[in-house]
């Protein structure tokens, strides 16, 4: 801007000399006879090129040629497209986990050489899985802001055409582009609309732009410094062949964020709004719960607008909630109070496996969340000691006992049972079944029971499998009984906090002396 000012103020300069110069040639009273004729001419063609630098530095449309301002709009239109987003990773808030993954691809971009060097070959795919909302093109995005690369963004419907074909070409032209602007980031949102698994007769359109996007991942050479990030809600949708080594081989799943994220997620979108002194952005976390990212900055923005609305001068807590409100009853969502009850069974159920586990020793707990994922609410994530191959029928009734001690702390604690334990109840069964009719651990005998012979003792085979399962519970029940104090805490920090990782956990169960001696 400055410089355009300086330019302009030398040309005005310039055009009065030349004025006064030539007027001089008409006027001899005015003193400017020394200059000769060259003089002049220089200092006119020096005004002249003053003029058309003065015009190409300008960017007002009104004073460029139409011709010039046409193009100039043509190349914005054409880097909106595909643009080097100005997004880092400070956008982006909680998803820490994530975050630091993809570190090491951004390290890879920025520093291919190194790699290269070493004969490593550069990952090309990563896909980013898990429900609506929760910030997946915003990452993408901001590894291409990151590493300063040129972000194609791209859906999945738009390659699914009628005519054969036309799909297929247009996997080649973004491929073609991305490789003319690299280092490039391909976004490719809602995968499974030409990723999902391949049919028996693979004549058909879909076919074909999944097998062109293939080959296309499988052709990029070294030098094309290219990553396709990939980006679905339903994982379990999408071909094999997509997934395979070389390809999407990088899984990170992308879930709803927990009540410090949700902070974290609402201080980035009320940055540039004024807020009033009687909104704590901590208190409307812990109020949405389940919330995604974008539900959250849809309500940073619809209370603006309500405040707005009301001609108030900064955004307070009733806007807040009206807009709370508001998004609650279009999405059908459920409101707090309803939320917080079941937040409140969700996270004594959990701490009851979690805890049953403890009493029995029998698997690692490594972090239990009652953040929603997906369709189940919360989730103990375990891992085995080891990969074992025998199993011994303790061990396998200390599982059964494990999974039945989330719904044995409801009914303890709430004096009702509620239909989060589905799953549970599910694989419960399952192992029952097996030991019955499978491994000869019942009464039955040391037989093996298949699906045609099923049918005919169905009643016996039952009543076994609920004497398992019935014995089982009432040994879990006493459990959880006899330790309601250590659930109870459990829960109440995930009620705080929404996840608890193992470190906290093995502190709360040392301070109630675990593992105890009737530990087996
Ligand atoms: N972690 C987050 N931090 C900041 N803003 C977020 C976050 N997650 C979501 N948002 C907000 O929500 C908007 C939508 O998120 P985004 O489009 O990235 O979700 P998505 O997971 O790609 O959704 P979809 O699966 O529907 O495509 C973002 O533009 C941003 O404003
Ligand atoms: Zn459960």
């Amino acid at each position: 801007m400055l410089k355009k000012k300086i330019i302009f103020l030398l040309f005005i300069i310039n055009l009065i000399f030349t004025s006064l110069m030539i007027s001089s040639r008409f006027f001899p009273a005015l003193s400017f006879k020394a200059l000769n004729t060259g003089d002049i001419f220089f200092i006119t063609l020096v005004t002249i090129g003053l003029f058309i630098y003065y015009i190409k530095l300008d960017n007002n449309p009104q004073l460029v040629p139409a011709a010039i301002s046409t193009e100039k709009k043509k190349n914005e239109e054409k880097s909106k497209e595909n643009n080097k987003p100005d997004i880092s990773f400070d956008d982006v808030a909680g998803l820490d986990e994530i975050k630091e993954e993809l570190q090491e691809i951004i390290d890879f971009i920025n520093h291919s050489e190194k790699y290269l060097k070493m004969g490593a070959t550069i990952p090309k795919g990563v896909l980013f899985h898990g429900p609506p909302g929760t910030g997946k093109t915003l990452l993408a995005k901001a590894v291409a802001g990151e590493t300063n690369s040129t972000f194609l963004y791209s859906s999945g419907s738009e390659f699914v055409e009628k005519y054969v074909g036309v799909g297929a070409k247009r996997i080649r032209n973004l491929f073609e582009k991305a490789k003319k602007e690299a280092p490039s980031i391909i976004f490719i949102d809602e995968i499974d609309a030409i990723g999902s698994k391949r049919n028996s007769d693979s004549n058909n359109e879909k076919d074909q732009t999944l097998n062109q996007l293939l080959v296309e991942m499988d052709g990029f050479n070294k030098n094309n410094t290219i990553i396709v990030i990939g980006a679905t809600n339903r994982l379990d949708l999408l071909d094999e062949a997509l997934l395979r080594p070389g390809r999407f081989d990088r899984h990170m799943y992308v879930g709803n964020p927990n009540v410090k994220a949700r902070e974290e997620i609402l201080k980035v979108h009320t940055k540039n709004k004024p807020l009033d002194s009687s909104i704590d952005i901590k208190d409307i976390a812990k109020k949405t719960h389940g919330f995604s990212g974008a539900q959250l900055a849809n309500i940073a923005n619809e209370a603006a607008i309500i405040a707005v609305r009301k001609e108030k001068s900064k955004i307070d807590i009733n806007d807040f909630n009206s807009a709370i409100e508001r998004c609650i009853a279009g999405l059908e969502l459920k409101n707090p109070s309803v939320l917080l009850k079941e937040k409140n069974i969700v996270a004594h159920h959990e701490a009851g496996h979690a805890t049953v586990g403890k009493v029995l020793n029998v698997e690692m707990i490594q972090k239990i969340s009652i953040v929603p994922r997906g369709q189940a609410l919360g989730y103990v994530l375990k891992f085995p000691d080891e990969d074992r191959y025998l199993q011994t029928k303790e061990e396998l009734l200390s599982k059964i006992k494990v999974f039945l001690g989330g719904r044995a702390a409801e009914q303890v604690f709430f004096n009702e049972v509620t239909t989060g334990a589905k799953d549970d109840i599910k694989k419960v069964t399952q192992i029952a079944k097996e030991m019955v009719c499978s491994y000869g651990m019942s009464a039955l005998g040391n037989i093996s029971i298949n699906d045609q012979y099923i049918q005919y003792s169905i009643d016996k085979i039952e009543n076994e499998i609920k004497k398992i399962v019935d014995t089982c519970y009432e040994e879990v029940l006493i459990i959880i009984k006899e330790n309601q104090a250590v659930i109870s805490e459990i829960a109440d920090y995930l009620l705080e906090h929404e996840v608890i990782e193992k470190e906290e956990l093995d502190l709360i169960f040392e301070k109630y002396k675990f593992p105890l001696e009737t530990a087996n």
